[in-house]
């Protein structure tokens, strides 16, 4: 555990369902290995993860079972331990990789940017050698030159101590926003492949394992699942999932079942299965695929009063010499990267989803009020009005109150995106624009597929179809009134119910939020008509958006093509532009 980090609060705790083939899984970690210095929930780092892993195997294994470690990737951006240094993950790939995971795959963030794409190839393929699965990606080889498969495609082996033949796939879900070095196979093609086919009718396996960055409830997922059924109805399969940042758990039919283990290193997934034959101990048992299974789940919290609990060990007893070394590691990089250094003082906590938007405490009420239109200011066009538009998933995670530093930057905005515009937009369409790229029937959608407003929000907003308000009145306690109070945090409901959280919490509010807001400058109109004398204004917007500004202003009657957009505010980035406002409005003392 970091030094900084706050200690666990001791909760009421469900036990781990454990199983005859256990898994432990992580996704979309995004570089939070150091784990959440302001949240006692989560600060728990990946050294100590590594402790919690080797204790657990230790307990599996005296009672002659197996656990299996998986990650579903988009291990990077989001966090200063991975962004602030040069190159880019410097320290974290050698941090994550001293973790053994049996299964693990790439997200769409290991592919954004060319750099990372090749560093994946060259650190942490070889790292993790057959055990990284990639089943839709090719690469460009960074030295041949050549496309070859970013990994193997699938991989067969069996279990330690039950010998549980095991198939294995990585799929990525389809993703087109990568850069020119990588290839991403639409999962409904891939499936068709020979290679594929062959590995789906092989009745010698006795659980398929499909790890994937893909939301478990997507149509990628669902179109494997209905290929592995259609080639064998019989066979158990897990599915691990990832990219919708969320906790759920889903059922497929009475013999699949998937795991989605949340984001930023907050939940630590736990599923079982039961009922598999034991090839070690009971050769009888091979003939009985049809027995019944039994599937389960658990998410944990990431903190150490969860992780001695379900080890039953103590603060003595549980760090292993690995994690230990791990944790330094992590201590390490953060002061060399200098991720502590105060930018400014934030005065009051400001939330991406928990109040509604607008809010005087939404995260998005600020940008688009203060930071937007005080620092995304282009010199040779500062005195034209303007509409300026940023998409909200360019925005990662609440803003504590208390010191901003380095490190939060990251957290807030870890994208280098900055700024285009397109000079002289008729007002009268630029004055539309947001409610087109908002409407909530994916209207950009409908008219081009591969422009989902999906792409555009916070992935955790992606399944939410609305507010979620956590009622006022809630029992902040259990049950049992010797419980110690709830602690605000995750309160699932997945397919099996509302009992998967180790923790019981009280709720939280989640919000809808939409997908992009606007800042309005020099814009003399009247507010309640909405007329203007504007004749014309500058369509400022953040460069990930171009494709949906460009779509919608299409739709609208204006046709502009790439040629037209203009870097603006000198090509800064918006983290930038964050990061100053900070230090230039925020100088109180913490
Ligand atoms: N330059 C970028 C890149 C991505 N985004 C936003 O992130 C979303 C993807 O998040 P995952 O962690 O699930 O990969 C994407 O849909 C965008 O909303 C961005 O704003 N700018």
């Amino acid at each position: 555990i970091q030094s900084s980090a706050p200690e666990a609060v001791p909760g009421r705790l469900r036990t781990l369902p454990l199983g005859q083939l256990n898994f432990l899984h992580t996704t979309d970690t995004h570089g939070w290995h150091a784990g959440h210095l302001q949240e006692a929930s989560y600060g728990a780092d990946w050294g100590d993860y590594i402790s919690f892993t080797q204790r657990l195997r230790e307990k599996i294994e005296a009672e002659g079972n197996d656990l299996l470690l998986v990650d579903t990737g988009d291990r990077v951006e989001g966090n200063g331990l991975y962004d602030a240094s040069s190159p880019t993950g410097k320290y974290t790939r050698q941090i994550f990789s001293q973790q053994n995971i049996d299964i693990i795959c790439s997200g769409n963030h290991e592919l954004y940017k060319a750099n990372t794409t090749d560093r994946e190839f060259i650190d942490l393929i070889p790292a993790y050698g057959s055990n990284y699965l990639a089943s839709n990606l090719d690469v460009i080889h960074p030295k041949s030159g050549e496309r070859v498969p970013l990994a193997q495609r699938f991989r067969k082996f069996k279990t330690k101590n039950h010998g549980i033949k095991v198939t294995a796939f990585g799929f990525l879900y389809d993703f087109t926003g990568n850069d020119k070095n990588s290839f991403v196979q639409k999962v409904e093609d891939t499936i068709k492949e020979q290679w594929f086919q062959d590995a789906i009718k092989d009745r010698s396996v006795d659980v398929f394992l499909v790890a994937g960055h893909v939301g478990l409830r997507q149509s990628e997922f669902s179109n494997v699942f209905k290929a592995i059924r259609a080639a064998q109805w019989d066979v158990p399969i897990v599915f691990f999932g990832g990219h919708t940042h969320i906790r759920d758990y889903v059922k497929y039919d009475d013999k699949a079942y998937g795991l989605e283990s949340g984001r930023y290193m907050e939940t630590i997934g736990f599923q079982s299965v039961s009922g598999l034959p034991s090839r070690k101990h009971d050769e009888k048992k091979l003939e009985l695929r049809t027995a019944s299974y039994s599937f389960a789940r658990r998410y944990i919290d990431n903190n150490l009063f969860s992780f001695y609990s379900h080890t039953g060990l103590d603060e003595s007893t549980f760090p292993t010499e690995v994690g230990q070394n791990v944790s330094a590691q992590i201590t390490k990089a953060r002061e060399a990267l200098n991720l502590d250094e105060v930018f400014g003082c934030n005065p009051r906590v400001l939330w991406m989803s928990r109040v509604p938007y607008p809010h005087k405490d939404s995260i998005f009420s600020w940008l688009g009020s203060r930071v937007i239109p005080e620092k995304a200011i282009d010199d040779h066009r500062k005195d034209y009005p303007r509409i300026i538009y940023a998409n909200t998933g360019a925005m990662r995670f609440d803003i504590f109150e208390g010191p901003f530093t380095r490190d939060t930057t990251f957290i807030v905005s870890p994208f280098t995106s900055g700024f285009r515009y397109i000079k002289n937009v008729p007002f009268d369409i630029a004055d539309r624009l947001l409610k087109v790229i908002n409407d909530g029937n994916n209207f950009l959608g409908l008219s081009h597929s591969l422009l989902t407003d999906r792409q555009l929000k916070s992935p955790d907003q992606i399944n939410l179809t609305q507010d979620y308000v956590a009622s006022s009145t809630q029992n902040q306690h259990t049950t049992d009134p010797e419980d110690p109070p709830l602690t605000p945090g995750y309160t699932t409901h997945d397919d099996a119910g509302d009992d998967g959280d180790d923790t019981i919490h009280s709720e939280i509010s989640h919000y809808q939020i939409p997908n992009c807001i606007e800042s309005r400058v020099n814009i003399n109109e009247d507010q309640n008509s909405h007329e203007s004398q504007e004749e014309t204004v500058d369509v400022v917007f953040l460069d990930f958006i171009q494709p949906w500004m460009l779509e919608a202003l299409r739709m609208l009657g204006a046709e502009y093509t790439s040629e037209d957009t203009i870097p603006y505010a000198g090509g800064r980035s918006f983290t930038e532009m964050i990061a100053e406002w900070v230090s230039e409005n925020w100088q109180g003392d913490c």
